[in-house]
């Protein structure tokens, strides 16, 4: 419900709305960001939303067990809107220290009125008052010498998540991944097109070098708005995800029929145009709204930066249905440009869903949602993906002709990584796993990677030669973390 007092600041309506919106209906927080009503706010009114927003999200477990004591009925679970005040006044009580106490615990109790709960206003602002007398959280530091629950506890993680992690990569990076989950990532882009840059800075966006990537930017001053980034062909993109993308783009020296099996919102797509645009590109989505979305923006991105698309056809199809069906242009809905059938693809991208537990820092909710069971769930969908993949590619490619696939998620978790590669390939025949080093090196000679980010993939690889970037992890020999979301990548080929 939506609070709409004029005691209460825009920033705050929003981002009590936002943070309802997430709560009720699983939306992500960062799309709810990216929309045109947080666009309309004042520069400093959307910092401090997008500072309310992420920030609850982040310390909700730990804000929530710190003030369930103070309630008559601990146990009681209250209303959303009742619930979301609460935890939006503790935030800024204990982490915000710009913000007045009298301003926090008073716009809390009004938009606790505001949402249709005047009975629960009271109980608010008691709880509130409490709060403004608990030590501040601003200067947060970890504590050494943690176990895993104390940890998950300290940074407000599940602990199942954290103690997993502790079994799977070790204490030392499960304090980097949960360190990470709790920081702002930094706003990274990849600026397409050739004066682009210049027309940053006199918007006065000021960028610095990328960690990982040379295409990469990150964002050290000014705020994009939509309209910057449509004006400017200025794409958001964690430099993970473009890692993946050019990776990708790697795994074959000169591929002339791509297909990206899960494409939207086409960030690793646009990436592909971009290092190969006289390749043709199939970007197959499974959801329609999302297909559209993607067709309107490959067209816009191409307006914007024509001299880096080639050919782009979105279709709109099943990648686990692959084998069964195929990709023809009669039985699917395509943006109409396309030219003979969907097949012969020498390079295959399957960037399927996933958990997200990569994203933690970006996507903080995630945490609140994802049970150990959804893993079982995700798990057997990617490898149905994977399986319809591999079989249709083999099925389609003339005898001979060498197929690479890259399987990647932005998960941290085994099950979702490895085990569906190992899974996959011990039931189709012909494929086999190799390591990404020759893309990496690849990368490396086209200048593609910066010094620092060799150093973190190269020390991401796994035995098999995947890739597995945990974020926060320190980098080898260069004194930096790695500053991106977490994410997974498997080559593969087709035996010949
Ligand atoms: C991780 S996202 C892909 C992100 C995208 N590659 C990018 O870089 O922007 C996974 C996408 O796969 C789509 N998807 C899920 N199941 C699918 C299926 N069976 N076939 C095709 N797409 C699917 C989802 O709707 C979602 O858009």
């Amino acid at each position: 419900m939506a609070a709409s007092k004029a005691a209460i600041s825009p920033a705050r309506r929003e981002a009590f709305r936002i943070l309802f919106e997430v709560e009720r209906s699983g939306a992500h927080a960062d799309d709810l960001l990216r929309s045109s009503r947080v666009d309309a706010l004042s520069v400093a009114d959307r910092g401090l939303c997008t500072a309310l927003v992420l920030g609850v999200l982040r310390w909700q477990i730990r804000l929530d067990g710190m003030m369930r004591p103070l309630l008559a009925k601990p146990n009681v679970r209250l209303d959303i809107e009742v619930q979301t005040a609460l935890r939006m006044g503790a935030f800024q009580l204990l982490f915000l220290e710009r913000v007045p106490t009298h301003a926090a615990i008073n716009e809390s109790v009004e938009i606790c009125k505001a949402s249709g709960h005047s009975f629960a206003a009271r109980m608010v602002n008691a709880v509130l008052r409490k709060a403004a007398t608990w030590p501040k959280l601003s200067a947060w530091r970890l504590p050494g010498n943690l176990d895993a629950k104390a940890l998950a506890e300290a940074t407000a993680h599940p602990a199942w998540m954290v103690e997993r992690w502790a079994r799977f990569y070790g204490m030392v990076a499960a304090r980097e991944i949960c360190g990470h989950g709790q920081e702002q990532p930094d706003l990274v882009v990849r600026v397409v097109g050739r004066e682009t840059e210049g027309d940053l800075t006199q918007k006065g966006i000021q960028l610095a070098a990328g960690g990982l990537l040379t295409a990469a930017r990150t964002v050290i001053e000014g705020s994009l708005s939509a309209a910057t980034l449509t004006d400017a062909a200025v794409r958001i993109q964690d430099e993970g995800s473009q890692l993946i993308g050019e990776l990708a783009a790697a795994a074959v020296e000169s591929p002339e029929r791509i297909l990206d099996c899960c494409a939207a919102p086409g960030g690793k797509t646009l990436i592909l145009a971009e290092r190969w645009p006289l390749a043709a590109i199939t970007a197959l989505e499974l959801h329609p709204e999302r297909c559209e979305a993607l067709r309107r923006r490959v067209q816009a991105d191409a307006e914007a930066a024509p001299e880096v698309y080639g050919w782009i056809a979105v279709v709109h199809g099943d990648a686990a249905g692959l084998n069964d069906a195929g990709l023809s242009v009669a039985g699917l809905d395509t943006d109409g440009v396309l030219e003979g059938p969907l097949d012969g693809f020498d390079l295959i991208l399957v960037d399927v869903p996933c958990s997200g537990t990569g994203t933690l820092g970006r996507n903080p909710e995630i945490r609140h949602r994802l049970g150990a069971a959804d893993l079982v769930r995700h798990h057997e969908q990617q490898c149905e993906i994977l399986k319809s993949v591999l079989t249709y590619a083999a099925r389609v490619t003339e005898p001979g002709k060498r197929v690479r696939v890259v399987y990647s998620t932005c998960s941290l978790e085994p099950e979702e990584n490895q085990d569906v590669v190992a899974e996959v390939l011990s039931q189709v025949e012909g494929w086999r796993q190799v390591s990404l080093s020759e893309p990496i090196s690849r990368m490396s000679e086209l200048g593609r990677l910066t010094g620092t980010g060799r150093e973190a993939i190269v020390q991401s690889l796994t035995a098999e030669g995947a890739m597995l970037l945990l974020p926060g992890m320190s980098v080898a020999g260069t004194g930096r973390k790695l500053e991106t979301d977490g994410f997974f990548a498997a080559l593969m080929e087709r035996v010949v």
